[in-house]
């Protein structure tokens, strides 16, 4: 059966999985890193931390790839909202994903990740809506604290960048610059393009921690602390359990 790999970048946003892999599972150490193997309710999976920004989630694509022979790779997290539509608490599921940092005109296009021809990096169709599945279902169910609002779920763009952005104006100019990018972050992309590079489907699943604006900093911190895991508990831990993504 094939392994699938679960990141994510800080540990808050994957200490439930570590917690509920069974007890066979067995810690590897590889590039300052450590990959989690074992079985997470009757799915083979390798859990791993790959820290924040693009080259520690390259990285870490890489080594769940040649290192496990994974043949998934799901990443989850938090995201700062972008999209005028898309509010804190929100799920977005990418349906692709780009570098809204890279640049190396005049040599290639705004955005062209360079020699590869191509910005943005599709996502897989099939896990992509088990995760929007899942999403849904949490959202209908109410499982959040009275005050939160009702989680909308979006499908659609992310973008990447090695940058938190907390302000205002760079926020502005991004949601010009990217009409229809849902939401910000700063690992996706890089595991796609690895992804991609290897031929390995893979899938993004954010959760919308702050709005990328002058209180992203404690709103973002705040999310972590309270909220993130309980989406981990509702989206993740269910989806898991049903078996939808062990493969054949
Ligand atoms: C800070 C961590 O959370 C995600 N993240 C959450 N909010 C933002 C934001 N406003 N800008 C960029 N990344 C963000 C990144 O992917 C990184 O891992």
């Amino acid at each position: 059966m094939g392994r699938l790999a679960i990141l994510g970048a800080l540990h808050e946003e994957i200490a439930d999985l570590l917690a509920a892999m069974d007890p066979g599972a067995q810690t590897h150490r590889i590039a300052m890193r450590d990959f989690q193997v074992g079985t997470l309710w009757g799915t083979p999976c390798v859990i791993a931390l790959s820290r924040i920004g693009k080259v520690a989630a390259a990285a870490t694509a890489s080594i769940v790839i040649q290192e496990f022979g994974v043949t998934r790779v799901l990443f989850t997290g938090l995201a700062g909202g972008l999209h005028p539509q898309v509010r804190v608490g929100d799920v977005v599921v990418a349906d692709a994903l780009m570098q809204h940092d890279m640049d190396a005109r005049p040599l290639f296009g705004r955005h062209e990740i360079p020699l590869l021809g191509r910005e943005r990096f599709d996502t897989d169709a099939a896990l992509s809506t088990l995760l929007l599945d899942s999403a849904r279902d949490f959202a209908g169910k109410g499982g959040l604290p009275a005050a939160s609002a009702t989680p909308r779920v979006h499908h659609g763009l992310i973008a990447t960048g090695d940058i938190f952005v907390n302000d205002n104006a760079l926020a502005h100019t991004l949601r010009e610059r990217l009409p229809d990018a849902l939401c910000l972050e700063m690992e996706g992309a890089a595991m796609a393009q690895v992804c991609h590079e290897f031929g390995v489907p893979f899938a993004v699943m954010r959760v919308i921690s702050d709005s990328a604006d002058h209180t992203a900093k404690t709103d973002f911190t705040d999310f972590l602390v309270n909220l993130a895991r309980l989406y981990t508990a509702g989206i993740l831990k269910p989806l898991l359990q049903s078996g939808a993504l062990r493969d054949a």
